[in-house]
This record gives structure tokens, sequence and C-alpha cells, in this order.
């Protein structure tokens, strides 16, 4: 079939092809550009977008936030930073002249410190570092700094900062989040900022999404840092507080913001226990002092780079992080329940029992549903629950039952604390990851374990809470780093205060965007994949194929299996091999079926016969919820200038269509698919709505977590409570 030519189909099973290239904008790749040079070191008006519309004065969400508030106004007071000068579009143009200005005298130090040797590198470091800790402003340090940084680069990693890393890397020391494309060195440019806020000796935080990433950054970088006599800390999940403490104590330390915010919490809930000990004693007449021989592990917040800022800024910012308390007194009776629900919520009905909103996602029973369930047989413990309960417990075990399956949202692994027993660990959507640790909330998590048979874990209160809106706005410097901010600009801006700058690439794009094919059923769409990984492998490109489930990548293995083609298969079920397999994946007639895994922080590399040949293919199966994660997929392809292709295929069985229009809609909509005789970028863009639909209900749940908190907030201080700490002070 011809790739350029639209046609029509009224065929469900047939695949059709879009004859202009669909979806997102933001999809579209430029033909290269012949004349295309490489950029020149001062940004040009056009490539720099302007940061939007002014900051509007951040609500006074909450007046605890004393350090909140503290925090903002230092960084709203900081010259460069400073929020009246965002106000006004023609301010743009004086900051970049200024930014090119400080690109020139980064560039002057560079003849003088390659003549120098390591030891001589080491002292300047040392001397910029008195100097930032006698007060001098950071930004009059920063062209040293940053040649510095480039220079330790060159010779500890052999990458040395490419000018627009550089001035990447000044728009994060001035509290930008800079919009990068991926492949382009967000892991080297981070080093800049980090190194410049090191030196003041307050710490400063690399923020990221998954412990593997942390470890990953921190052990890459790391070099570089030693050559200039700085230290690194890593946080990883299974930290104690000694080590975390020593972590925390080195100038740089990497981590996930969950990690930091469950410092943050634990801190806090210590520092709480060790004042009303002193109180006590002091009340009991035995002296103030008490060293119960435990400590704070962070040493305050003072800097932060989020690395993927729109995924922690704003993806995670949904669920506030909550650390648990003391066991419920009705456990057994809540165990119970769970399993009474799980294994009577099969018996319901869609429609007849109960039903789904389109809009909020909410299951609820119908009056047949209800009388329903005060029908089924109940033992004594779960009679004792009130009715609307178990109406809840069954309402959420449907819920599960229908949208959270085995190998898609989660698998059954073997606890790591005994082995003997099962447990359900969360497969994390954006990363393809296992999320050790982490627990679905409202009940969700201990409704699965019911369903699943394993052990119910105990439903816990709360001691503590923070949402990542909070965590963030406590340090006075904020800085992003993400290679799809742009679409999330608005709501950075108004929420962390901080401005989308968008960093031109080091070499032109090369990345081919082939059209969108789109299928009646899940099986025809997969076959037809198959069919294009033979095709394209035939040529010797490698191909990546980006499924969104474990499930799915095993389905698509066993097709490529039947045709005979060799591949391997990268999911959460597969991690020890991770590194071999992303290693082996550009060379040629490589074939990898990957889910999100092969997304943020996978570099795969192309052997030298590849690029030639026209570079990898990747081919996405579906669409996620957030377009995010496509592009993170698709950047696999074509970094740092290099040639790839890739194809989106989708197909009316699809999840988003679902999500986005609910299961009523869906029908129709499906109906409507099958027998359109329409244009085939119609069909595809349906897709596209599906998916912003599912992003604006993700954006509406975080608007209500926030208003929700502040409200909250708001009551706690006014009974005189911590707001961050549930039980009472
Ligand atoms: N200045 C440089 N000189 C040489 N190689 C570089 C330089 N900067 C980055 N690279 C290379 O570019 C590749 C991509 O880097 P990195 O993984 O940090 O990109 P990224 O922007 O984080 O991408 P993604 O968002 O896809 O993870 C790596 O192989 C890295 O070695």
């Amino acid at each position: 079939m011809s790739e350029s030519s639209a046609r029509e189909t009224t065929n469900p099973n047939e695949s059709v092809e879009s004859g202009t290239q669909v979806g997102d904008s933001a999809y579209q790749q430029p033909e290269p550009d012949p004349n295309w040079s490489p950029p020149d070191p001062v940004l040009s008006e056009a490539t720099l977008l302007d940061p939007l519309a002014p900051n509007e004065p951040l609500e006074e969400a909450d007046a605890d936030a004393a350090a909140t508030k503290q925090a903002v106004a230092r960084r709203s007071s900081d010259p460069s930073a400073n929020k009246k000068k965002w106000t006004k579009a023609s301010n743009w143009r004086p900051r970049m002249v200024r930014w090119q200005r400080q690109l020139a005298r980064v560039n002057a130090f560079e003849d003088t410190l390659q003549s120098e040797d390591d030891v001589t590198l080491r002292k300047r470091s040392l001397a910029l570092r008195y100097r930032a800790m006698a007060g001098e402003k950071l930004g009059e340090l920063l062209p040293e700094a940053y040649a510095l940084c480039r220079e330790a680069g060159r010779r500890s990693l052999s990458m040395r900062h490419y000018d627009v890393q550089i001035l990447g890397g000044i728009a994060l020391f001035e509290g930008h989040i800079t919009e990068m494309q991926t492949g382009e060195g967000k892991t080297l440019t981070a080093t800049l900022p980090l190194y410049l806020h090191s030196l003041v000796g307050k710490g400063a935080h690399l923020a990221t999404v998954n412990d593997y990433l942390a470890k990953r950054d921190a052990e890459w970088m790391m070099p570089l840092f030693e050559m200039l006599g700085v230290s690194v800390g890593i946080i990883q999940t299974e930290d104690d507080q000694g080590g975390r403490r020593k972590s925390y104590g080195a100038a740089i330390t990497y981590g996930t913001a969950k990690e930091f915010g469950f410092d943050f919490l634990r801190d806090r809930l210590l520092l709480r226990a060790q004042n009303r000990m002193q109180t006590e004693m002091l009340g009991s007449g035995e002296g103030g002092f008490s060293d119960s021989g435990d400590q704070v592990v962070m040493r305050g917040m003072h800097f932060c780079l989020v690395d993927e800022a729109d995924s922690i800024l704003i993806d995670e910012a949904r669920t506030p992080l909550i650390i648990g308390s003391i066991e419920d007194t009705v456990r057994d009776q809540i165990i119970e329940t769970y399993k009474w629900a799980a294994d009577n919520a099969p018996l319901f009905e869609i429609d007849e029992h109960f039903e789904i909103d389109d809009e909020t996602k909410r299951y609820e029973l119908t009056a047949r549903g209800r009388s329903k369930v005060r029908a089924l047989p109940k033992s004594d413990l779960v009679r004792t629950m009130g009715l609307v309960d178990m109406y809840e417990y069954i309402e959420r075990s449907i819920k599960t039952h229908r949208e959270f399956l085995l190998d898609r949202q989660y698998v059954i692994r073997p606890s790591e604390k005994d082995p003997n027993v099962d447990e359900i660990v969360i497969v994390d959507e954006f990363t393809g990851r296992l999320a050790e640790g982490r627990k679905w909330r409202d009940g969700i998590h201990q409704s699965i374990e019911a369903k699943e048979g394993v052990e119910i874990s105990v439903p816990t209160g709360q001691a503590a809470r923070i949402t990542v809106q909070d965590l963030f706005l406590r340090y006075p410097h904020l800085a992003g780093m993400t290679g799809t901010a742009a679409t999330s600009a608005g709501e950075l801006r108004k929420i962390y205060r901080t401005p989308v700058v968008r960093v031109p690439t080091n070499r032109p794009p090369q990345r081919v965007q082939l059209p969108s094919r789109v299928f009646g059923t899940l099986n025809s769409k997969f076959e037809a994949i198959a069919k294009e990984v033979e095709e394209i492998h035939a040529t010797g490109r490698p191909v990546l194929v980006g499924t969104r489930s474990i499930d799915k990548s095993v389905l698509l293995s066993k097709l490529l299996d039947d045709l005979g083609i060799e591949h391997e298969v990268l999911n959460a079920n597969n991690v020890e091999r991770e590194a071999d397999i992303v290693a082996d994946a550009g060379g040629q007639g490589k074939v990898t079926v990957a889910t999100n895994m092969a997304g943020r922080g996978t570099d795969i590399k192309l052997s030298n016969d590849v690029e030639q040949i026209g570079g990898m293919h990747v081919i996405c199966t579906e669409l996620h919820d957030a377009a995010r994660i496509d592009r993170q997929l698709i950047g696999r392809c074509g970094r740092q200038g290099d040639r790839g292709s890739y194809r989106q295929y989708l197909s009316l069985d699809d999840d988003i269509l679902k999500g986005g229009y609910g299961a009523i809609k869906y029908e129709k909509l499906k109906k409507r698919g099958e027998a359109t005789s329409g244009s085939v970028d119609r069909l595809a863009a349906m897709f596209h709505k599906a998916q912003r639909k599912v992003e604006r209900r993700h954006f509406r749940d975080r608007m209500v977590l926030m208003h929700h908190e502040k409200e909250r907030k708001k009551m706690q201080r006014e009974i005189g409570q911590d707001p961050y700490l549930d039980t009472p002070d």
C-alpha cells in the first residue's frame, strides 16, 4: 500500500491509512532542512519560545506555608527570576541577550581551562565554592562554573556540553522549565545548574521519576562531579535512615520526587515527636534535653531540578504522598468485606445492576443492584458493616474487576519481605516499570488483592501527607527539564511559577513520521504490525515496537514467533536483562518489543551501519493516556540528529477510546467507525480527541485535589495543627 495515498474503507478489519500526517501538531516532524546549520550559539527568538503570558501572583494557597511563601518570595526576589520582568512580552528579548552574553563568557574560559591540569581545575572549583559561601552572587560565578563543568565533562565523560546545553543550563539556573527534545542530553545539561547551586553548600537535589533513573543518571555523571570535588548522593527506596542522611549530606543528591516527599514528611513527624518529648520532659521537671538517637535526614530544601518535569509536577501531582499510621481496629471486618465483595462482584451486570458515569468514571449501583447487594449471603462480620459501606465495597470491586487487569496494570510477585507470600505490584503506567512499594489508594489496592486471592494489606489511617505541588513550592529555587512541556506550559506557570522555554536541538531532527494506520479490531491491528516489523526487518533496520501493557507485548511476541522473526521482549517481567536488550536494540536487524520501559532514560545507540540504512523504526501500537508518553517512545529513534522513522497504529478496540468517550458513547463511536466511509484522518483525529479528553480529566482531578488540599490545610491551621501532619499535635 502506498504511504502517501489516502483511501477509504468500510471494512472494520482492514487497515486504513491516513493520507496526511495526523494527530498532534507536535508529532509532525519537519522534513530535514538541507540548509540547516548548527544552531548559532546565539538563540533566536524563533527557536526560543516566549514563556507565555505574564506570571499571575501565586494565590496564597496556604498560609502555613510560611516556608512556601518565603520560598516563593525568595524566588521572586531573585533579580534574574523577578516576576515583574515576565509581565511584558518585550522583556523576553533582554533576557535572551543576557543569556547570549553569559554563553560568550562561558566560552571565553575554554582555552584557558583546556590548558590546565586536573588539580588546577579542582582548585578552581574549590575557589568558586569559597566565593559562593562568602556570599558572591551565583549569577556572577556562572560563567566560570559552567566552563569548569564543561571541561570536566569533556575530560571525564568524553562529552563536552554543546552550546545549546549551556544555554539550557542558564535557563535552568534562572528557574525555567526547559523543553529539550528527547535524546538531546538532559542528563548532561542537568550537571550545570546542579553544580552551580551546590556551591553554596545547602544541597542541590535532582528529582526524577524512578529509582532506576536516579541511580543511572547519578552514576553516569559521577566522574564529572568527582573531578570538580563535588560529592554525590543517591536516594533509593530501600535505603535506611542512616543511608539517606548521608546521601542528603552530599553536595548533590539524586532521588525520586516521591522519596524527597516522604523524607520531608518523616522528618516532620520526627521533629514533632521530639518536640513533644521535650515538652513532656520539661513539664515533668526532667529538663528539656532529649536525644532519642533519631535525627532528621534532610538538611533543608534549597534547589531542586525536576527531571521529566511534566510527569512529576503534573502527572504525579494527582495523588498526594501519604504516610500511613497505626492499624485500623476494624481490620478483620474490613478484610472480610473485601473478600466478600471480590467473590460477588462478577454477579453484577452493567446497566442492570450498575452504571458508569462517563465523566467521572464513577461506578454506581442501580436500585436493582442495591437490592441484589442486600440479598447476597453474608458472614456475621460483613453484616456488621453499614449498608452504604457494603454498596461501596461492591462498587469498588466491580471497578477493579473491569478496569484493573493482571499483567496490565499490575503483576503478582513473591513479596520481597517474605517470598512465600504473594503481593500485587503496580506496573507504572508511564514508565512500564514495576512501582515497588506503591499502592493504589481508596481501597483499590486491597480490592485487587482480594480479587487475586493474595494477602490483603491492612488499610491504614494516615499520619502525614503532602501534595507534590506543596513539596516543590517549598524549594526557593526550582527548575525543570522535559522533552514535552509545551502542552503543559500554562499549568506549570500557574502552579509553580516556572516559565517554559524551548531549547533548540544541537543537530537538525531527521525523524520521519509515517502516516498513521487505523484498524477495526485489535487482532487485525497486531497482525499488520507484525507484517510491518517483517518488512522493515528485511531491510536490516532495527525496529522497536512499544506496547501499552505486558500482555500485549506477549501477544505481539507470539505473532513474531509465528513469522519466525527473532526478537527480544522488554517488559517489567524481564528487568534483569534490560541493559543487554537496550545495548543491542540499535544493532542491524534487531527487533525489540517493549512496554513503556523503553521510554525516558532508554538511550538506544545505533550501530554505524544502521545510520546509513535509515536508522531505527519505532512502531507505536496504541495511544497512551498522555500524549507525552507516546512522544517518549517516538523519541527513542532519531536521537541527536540521527535518522529514524515512526508510525502510529490504532484500532477501534483501543482503550483510549473507551477511556476518553466513556463506555456508552464508545459503543456508538465504534459502530460509526466501523461503518465509516469518511476520511481516515477524521478517524485518527477521533483517537487524539479521546486522548485529550483523558488528559483534561486528569487535569481536573489535579485541580480538585489542589482545591481540596487548600481547604484542608486552612482548616488544620485554624485549629492550630501542622497542615502536613494529620494526627493532632
Ligand atoms: N554534549 C554531548 N556530547 C556527546 N554526547 C552527548 C552530549 N549530550 C548528550 N549526549 C549523548 O546523547 C544521548 C542522549 O542523552 P540523554 O539520555 O541524557 O538524553 P535525554 O535528553 O535525557 O533523552 P530522553 O529524554 O530520551 O531520555 C546519550 O547517548 C549521550 O551520551
